[in-house]
This record gives C-alpha cells, sequence and structure tokens, in this order.
C-alpha cells in the first residue's frame, strides 16, 4: 500500500540562491488553479479511498507541487544541463527538449546546455558520440518535426562510465527524456552519483507512446499518437464496408497496455472488437471472437476489429525473445488471427474480404498535435522548475489537472495498464457493444 514515505522526493540539499521566478511566484497560494509551494497533493480522490487509510491529514499519501520556487538550489550562471532522449519514440520528443532549453535560458539564464546523442549510448565515452550545444536558437523550430533532434537507443549501458561522463563535461543536472526502462536507468545513475557523494541532479519527462507509466497521469504524445491510430481504423471502416464480408484488423502499439486501442477505438465508433493485452479472450465457442465475428459480419454486413500488438498472446507460442532493452519481443497474433479467421470463415462457407492495416511506427513518428504540444511544453518547465530546486531522482507528471514530482522509485515499481474493472474498459464495451466477456 502506498505510503507518503513512497511520495517524499530527493533533495541535492537545501535551496539557498533566490529564483530568478520568485517575482512570478511571489504571494501565490493556493487555488483550484494552482498549489502553493508548501501545499501537497492528494494521491485518492475519493471520500472512501481516503476514509480507507484510516490515518490522519498529514500522513495520507500526497505528491509535491510540481511548479517554480522561490528559492533555487543551482546557481544559474554557473550551472551546465544535459539532455538525453531515450527508447522509442513518441511525438512531441522535440517539444520537450525546447521547452527544457528555452525555460532554462529565457526564465533562469542558464546558457549552458548540451544534448546527448542516441541515448544512454551515447553518454558513454567509448561510444565516440559528440555532444550538441543546444541553444535557443538551435532549438527555435524543432517542435515542428517528429521525432527527437538528438537520436534515441535502446540497450543497457553502465552507470559508473554515463557518471564519469558526466563528471568529465562538469554537467549539474541531466534531463532524462525516456520510458520505464529509461527511468529504471536514470535511478541507477542517481545512486551512483549519490554513491560517489556528487551533487547532480536527474530529472524525468517521462515518455511513453504505450501510455503505461504509472501515477503521471496521461503522458505526452498519446492523444497525437491514438489520434493518428484512430485514422486508421476509420480507414478499415471505410474499406470494410466496400468489401462483401469486410473484416479488417487493425494492429496497433501496446506490447503491454492497450490504451492506444481503446483510445483510438473510442475516437470514432468504427470498431467492432477491441482486443487488449489486459483482457484475455478465446477464439472458440459462442462466446469467442470467431463466432461472435461471424454473427457481426452477417448482421452488419462487415466488421473491424482494433488489436493491441500484446493482445491474446496466449493463443500463440510463447516467445523467449526480448530486445536490447531486455523488453518481450512479442508473437505476431495479427497474423495469426488473420489465418484463424480466415479459415474459420471458410469453413462455415461465408464470404470473407480481409482486409489488415498496421499503422506501427507512423503512429509514434509524427510531430505533436496542438495540444500534446502545450502539455510536452508545460511538463518540461515544471522539469525545469524542480531541477533548478536540487530535486533529483524524480519525474513530473500530470495528475487530474496537477503537475506534480514524483520520486522515479514510485513510478518504476509498478507499471499502468488498462483496469477491466475500469470505467474505460467500459466505454469501450458500451461504444463496440462487445460482449463482457469473450472467453
Ligand atoms: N531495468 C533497467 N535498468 C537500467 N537501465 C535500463 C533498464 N531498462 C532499460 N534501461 C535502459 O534505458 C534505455 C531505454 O530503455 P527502453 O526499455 O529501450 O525504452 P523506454 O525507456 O522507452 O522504456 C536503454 O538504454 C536501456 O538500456
Ligand atoms: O521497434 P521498437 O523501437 O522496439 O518499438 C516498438 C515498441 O515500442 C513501444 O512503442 C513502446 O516502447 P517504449 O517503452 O520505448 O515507449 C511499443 O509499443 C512497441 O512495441
Ligand atoms: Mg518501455
Amino acid at each position: 500500500m502506498v505510503t507518503l514515505d513512497d511520495l517524499q522526493v530527493r533533495s541535492l540539499g537545501t535551496s539557498t540562491i533566490d529564483s530568478p521566478l520568485a517575482l512570478y511566484v511571489g504571494g501565490r497560494e493556493t487555488n483550484e488553479y494552482y498549489v502553493g509551494e508548501t501545499d501537497r497533493i492528494l494521491y485518492d480522490d475519493t471520500l472512501e479511498l481516503i476514509a480507507a487509510r484510516g490515518v490522519p491529514l498529514e500522513e495520507l499519501p500526497t505528491f509535491e507541487a510540481g511548479g517554480p520556487r522561490r528559492k533555487i538550489f543551482f546557481d544559474p550562471a554557473t550551472t551546465r544541463v544535459g539532455v538525453v532522449t531515450c527508447g522509442g519514440l513518441c511525438p512531441g520528443l522535440n517539444d520537450v527538449i525546447r521547452a527544457i532549453v528555452l525555460e532554462l535560458d529565457t526564465h533562469y539564464g542558464v546558457r549552458d546546455v548540451v544534448g546527448f546523442q542516441h541515448g544512454y549510448a551515447g553518454m558513454v565515452e567509448s561510444n565516440g558520440h559528440e555532444i550538441v550545444s543546444l541553444t535557443p536558437e538551435y532549438v527555435a523550430r524543432i517542435n515542428e518535426r517528429g521525432g527527437t533532434i538528438l537520436g534515441s537507443s535502446r540497450g543497457a549501458q553502465d552507470p559508473g562510465l554515463i557518471v564519469d561522463r558526466l563528471v568529465e563535461l562538469g554537467i549539474d543536472i541531466l534531463m532524462v527524456i525516456g520510458g520505464d526502462g529509461s527511468m529504471r536507468g536514470a535511478h541507477n545513475i542517481g545512486a551512483e552519483i549519490e554513491r560517489r557523494g556528487l551533487t547532480i541532479g536527474i530529472v524525468g519527462v517521462p515518455k511513453t507512446i504505450d501510455n503505461d507509466i504509472p501515477h503521471i497521469g496521461q503522458s505526452f504524445g498519446f492523444s497525437t499518437a491514438f489520434a493518428k491510430a484512430a485514422e486508421s481504423i476509420k480507414a478499415a471502416r471505410v474499406e470494410v464496408e466496400a468489401a462483401v464480408g469486410g473484416v479488417a484488423i487493425v494492429k496497433v502499439m501496446g506490447r503491454h497496455a492497450g490504451f492506444i486501442a481503446c483510445y483510438a477505438a473510442l475516437a470514432n465508433h468504427d470498431a467492432d472488437f477491441v482486443l487488449i493485452p489486459e483482457v484475455q479472450f478465446s477464439l472458440d465457442g459462442d462466446n469467442g471472437l470467431l463466432s461472435l465475428l461471424s454473427r457481426r459480419v452477417r448482421e452488419r454486413g462487415s466488421a473491424v476489429i482494433v488489436l493491441a500488438e500484446g493482445a491474446g498472446q496466449d493463443l500463440i507460442p510463447a516467445s523467449d525473445r526480448t530486445d536490447a532493452s531486455g523488453n518481450a519481443v512479442l508473437g505476431d497474433i495479427a497474423g495469426f488471427l488473420r489465418d484463424q479467421i480466415t479459415k474459420d470463415f471458410a469453413n462455415r462457407g461465408q464470404a470473407l474480404t480481409m482486409r489488415y492495416f498496421n499503422p506501427g511506427y507512423a503512429i509514434r513518428s509524427v510531430p505533436a498535435d496542438a495540444s500534446d504540444s502545450v502539455y510536452c511544453t508545460r511538463l518540461a518547465q515544471t522539469a525545469v522548475h524542480a531541477a533548478m530546486a536540487g530535486r533529483t531522482d524524480m519525474v513530473v507528471g500530470r495528475r487530474r489537472h496537477r503537475f506534480v514530482n514524483v520520486p522515479i522509485p514510485f513510478v518504476t515499481s509498478g507499471s499502468h495498464s488498462v483496469s477491466p474493472d475500469g470505467d474505460l474498459w467500459l466505454s469501450v464495451l458500451e461504444s463496440t457493444a462487445q460482449p463482457f466477456s469473450m472467453s
């Protein structure tokens, strides 16, 4: 069970320097739209959840509020900041890089910001990647492009060698834009820094196209990505309606979490079935996918299946392969379903026109939409405020419209997935009219 201790963010020391933003923060106090720096944000958000804790108010689990402080830890004139992007791509990476640089430069007067190329690999000197000077001019329009101007990578690196490089380059703060794996890596780097008694801060801006990092609210770029995926679902609907016995499978990303599938399906009402890793389904039997699909096509003429890549892995031979970072390489559920559906329709003597859509990388390589750009900027600003105030081993997030600072060990201790008992999955069932249980 989560405790207040789990949510305490580590500091490098006492902040003694007047913040250049002190005037902005000035007399601001908590109100509906702002959280004062001494206030904290509740973890629980219903009366029953709070009552069930059975502890006094001051012991309730609460988050530190994100945002500027009156005093900061690092002297802007002598502070050097490094930025790195790691793991898979996600819309908005360049917006985050740009906003970090602009916030540091414009508001804090930090003129020395450098970028490491190709993730943690580029931080290990022997790998030979140059650092890039990130000036306001350099980052001016990078938000218009997808991907990351710094490049990214997967694969393990030695935290000791990374800390050696930070020391050699005189980096005071490392900003890590990455996913769950990157944050585990960031924590290890932070632990090595602490072991050596150094005052280097590490602050993360969590990136996950799958929206699978817990406690941070919705991840940036997710909304852009599912909107792009929804375009393929719409195209699939057009195709199957024109065909005789049209059935489409639209496979979207989502290794262990089906958020993209759920949101993309909800974005329009074109999906008949949504298959996600969190909810098991059977192929056979009256309530299995094959008979339900056959019935849907007989009744409505066509059907669209939105398939998260991690769904139905129990139906195909297990793969023990992993990628360079140790992430599971999944079996081909889409190919398996295509075969099974084709055979089943043939056995029933039912006409079938099968269409397969795989928007794949196209959904994560696009630039962020306007809403995500705003979100990226605000997350980056929050991360810079925390970093300049000497916070470390933490990530920023936005829970129920409040920006929060969250310890990395808290976000890496679990993962975020679609709850079969939650209201998101209920909405999906309502919108698709797929049965409550397909197993
Ligand atoms: N458990 C871990 N401990 C330390 N570093 C990790 C861990 N998992 C991943 N990393 C490192 O973080 C980087 C990105 O991880 P990866 O899983 O590929 O992407 P993401 O951060 O998007 O989840 C890689 O360089 C990888 O080696
Ligand atoms: O081919 P890659 O780069 O390994 O990426 C594919 C995978 O990365 C993901 O986008 C998630 O990766 P991250 O943890 O890096 O965000 C999955 O949905 C997808 O299966
Ligand atoms: Mg990951």
